[in-house]
């Protein structure tokens, strides 16, 4: 684990000294954006035009920001369009790898990077922006034709595939309905500062009070949701829309990884009906399974953090995801 300071790799845990234990997540800084060609504008330094082939995704399959990409490439028919890898689920001194594993080989996502053979995500980093100076997270759009970083912030990654492509793929599925913007945003907020990043403040904590202050939220939420899911298939009720994926892959995560790993464990998912049949309905959507690789997700957290899990054992279970 560590950052990128100047260009150069430097090998550091996060530090939760400055801010009284809590873990504080910084802002991605590649914010370019894709347009389909009428919206175009060349003169635009932060503008890309909507091409088949021309853009490369790197995900990790532990990442459940990452994650939510991948699920929308698929969703929205983006498979011919945008090429894909992964890296390895180990996060270590180096941070991302795309080290070669006959262990840790997906079905449909092959580990590497096809681009430019790196070794290191780090590297791709530095390609784009030679002084970059920052966290190197995943996920990682990247343009094969300018070489380099159109973002790694995964919220706006979904928002570009969700609609800038639409007129090469002839899918014209809407997870962001204008009609329903303001309380897919609303929700989103609430479910991004408790849920989806609710479990990393809680994991990464170093005080006591911080865990505790990260965890009520974490478990309010929930019980809001189970709530909300009563008598409605998703959250906005008929239409399915980008805040269930979004809120899909920490759900998914979370009574193989938050509940233990993090310390979330009030309850687990199989705890909560609701939510456990909605987590089921999602993810046996289409081919949605396909996105999911346990193996790498649990991997990932046990092994990769170190100061949580000195042992970097991993555990066998859980045995059960899904009510019968
Ligand atoms: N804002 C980013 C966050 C992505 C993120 O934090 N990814 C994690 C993996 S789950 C990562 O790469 N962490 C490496 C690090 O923080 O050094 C997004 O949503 O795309």
């Amino acid at each position: 684990m560590g950052l990128l300071v100047d260009g150069k790799w430097v090998d550091q845990w996060y530090d939760t000294k400055k801010s009284q234990g809590k873990f504080v997540r910084s802002e991605a800084i590649f914010r370019n954006w894709i347009y389909p060609s009428d919206q175009y504008d060349a003169n635009q330094t932060e503008h890309f035009q909507a091409e088949s082939g021309r853009y490369h995704l790197y995900v990790s399959l532990a990442c459940p920001w990452a994650h939510r990409t991948l699920i929308f490439r698929h969703l929205k028919q983006l498979e011919d369009i945008i090429s894909v890898s992964c890296v390895h689920p180990d996060m270590l001194e180096n941070g991302w790898e795309f080290k070669q594993d006959p262990d840790f080989q997906d079905a449909h996502v092959d580990i590497g990077d096809p681009l430019h053979q790196f070794q290191f995500a780090h590297q791709i980093y530095t390609k784009a922006k030679p002084d970059y100076s920052g966290r190197v997270t995943v996920p990682i759009l990247w343009d094969k034709q300018t070489h380099t970083i159109v973002s790694n912030e995964s919220a706006e990654i979904i928002r570009m595939f969700n609609s800038a492509f639409n007129e090469l793929t002839g899918n014209t599925l809407d997870f962001y309905p204008q009609e329903l913007a303001k309380e897919i945003d609303e929700i989103n907020d609430r479910i991004y500062h408790s849920l989806n990043n609710g479990v990393y403040k809680c994991g990464f904590a170093t005080t006591q009070a911080a865990y505790e202050d990260a965890l009520i939220p974490l478990f309010d939420t929930l019980d809001y949701l189970e709530d909300r899911l009563q008598g409605r298939r998703y959250l906005m009720g008929d239409q399915q829309t980008e805040a269930d994926w979004r809120l899909f892959t920490t759900l998914i995560r979370f009574d193989a990884v938050y509940f233990g790993h993090f310390k979330c464990n009030l309850k687990r998912i199989l705890d909560y009906p609701n939510i456990n049949r909605y987590l089921q309905s999602l993810y046996e959507h289409q081919d949605i399974a396909k996105t999911v690789n346990l193996d790498h997700i649990k991997r990932h957290y046990y092994y990769s953090h170190k100061n949580i899990n000195p042992t970097q054992v991993v555990p066998v279970g859980p045995k059960q995801l899904f009510l019968p």
